[in-house]
């Protein structure tokens, strides 16, 4: 069986072609600021993403007939619990009106509809960032006006869930897991016998990320939102330029590490506040296991520097083991959701 897979991040949309467990076709397409900035919303991206898709097709020598099915990344729609869904009208419609927010993800789902449906052949989305398998009382946020929402990197902290348990000779039903995304975001999450109970939202809480703030001190940032400042300032500059960035210029963490490493006292100040900034979230997806923890898992592409991952162990290594799966595999993961479908071993859900 054949998969055509496609995940459009801020900057690209990835492509890839899997035969089975085969990876056939890597390519990842670059757009531009200058490409994106005329669009006001996401969805006014899709024509430009699918001739970019149909197009890296084409020079990959496959026909879109080649195919069993069409797998995107699933973004910010209703939450719902993990799994690989079909992508229906009613998921076409919410990507369309964005009513849980605009995140490029949102168009994978979408575009995988319709490059399947110029062929005929199935759409699947699989384990998106709105995966919610929080309990209820995780959801209660400080304030009953406000929920707390499972927003995170579900589709690598899902996959990298059941590798880390296999390692452990363990289903992924039977472990208890604290995953750790360190990518341009971090999400840190508790993985509870098959579910993720709770997890620092990456767009709102725990530790920063290389250019979101993560969770803030509310009274300094009400009156940094009265200073003002419009609402799309803020999130621009909360969303896209705080976190690492702010303190020390770039969210290239390989030259942070670097700078780190050559002695330079504010990147080493800022690299520690990000260690210390993990090793709390983790301290907390811990109490809420109980202390009762098979493992701490580190991924993403910060986890590929050693030190870095040493450093966070150093506070929290008395918890559990710790194991390393670094950078992130979401184009085999929405393959292998697919595949799953495909050869009957699970059902496609329904949005
Ligand atoms: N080999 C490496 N060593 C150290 N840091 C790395 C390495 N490769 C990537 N990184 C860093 O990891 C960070 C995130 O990169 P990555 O490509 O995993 O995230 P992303 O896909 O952009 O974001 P997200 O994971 O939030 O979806 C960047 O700061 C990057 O510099
Ligand atoms: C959770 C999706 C990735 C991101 O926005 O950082």
């Amino acid at each position: 069986m054949k998969v055509l897979v496609i995940n459009p991040g801020a900057t690209s949309t990835k492509v890839a072609v899997f035969e089975e467990e085969r990876e056939l076709l890597k390519k990842s397409i670059i757009h531009t600021a200058q490409e994106l900035e005329g669009f006001d919303r996401v969805i006014d991206q899709a024509e430009l993403r699918q001739r970019a898709v149909l197009e890296a097709v084409a020079e990959g020598g496959f026909r879109l007939e080649d195919f069993d099915a069409v797998c995107g990344r699933g973004g910010l729609y209703r939450p719902i619990p993990s799994g690989t869904y079909a992508v229906s009208d009613r998921v076409m419609q919410d990507v369309e009106q964005a009513p849980y927010g605009e995140h490029p993800s949102n168009l994978g789902a979408y575009l995988a509809r319709r490059i399947g449906d110029l062929v005929g052949i199935p759409a699947f989305f699989v384990d998106p960032v709105c995966v919610d398998e929080m309990t209820e009382v995780a959801h209660v946020s400080g304030f009953a006006e406000f929920r707390r929402l499972s927003q995170f990197h579900a589709l690598n902290q899902k996959s990298v869930g059941r590798k880390a348990a296999r390692q452990l000779g363990k289903s992924y039903e039977e472990a208890r897991l604290i995953v750790c995304h360190l990518g341009g975001g971090v999400s840190v999450a508790a993985h509870d016998h098959g579910r993720v109970v709770d997890v620092f939202n990456v767009k709102d809480e725990g530790a920063m990320g290389m250019d979101r703030g993560g969770g803030l001190p509310v009274n300094q940032l009400i009156d940094y939102c009265y200073a003002g400042r419009s609402r799309e300032e803020v999130k621009r500059t909360l969303g896209r330029r705080s976190g690492m960035l702010s303190y020390v210029g770039t969210t290239d963490f390989r030259e942070i590490c670097a700078r780190v490493v050559s002695g330079d006292e504010r990147f080493t100040a800022a690299y520690r506040a990000l260690v210390y900034q993990l090793a709390k979230d983790i301290g907390a997806m811990a109490a809420l296991l109980h202390f009762e923890v098979d493992a701490i898992v580190y991924t993403g592409g910060m986890a590929y520097e050693q030190f870095f991952c040493d450093d966070i162990t150093a506070y929290v290594g008395r918890l559990a083991p710790v194991l390393r799966f670094p950078g992130e595999e979401e184009m085999r993961a929405l393959a292998e959701g697919a595949l799953r479908v495909l050869h009957g071993e699970a059902q496609a859900e329904t949005y």
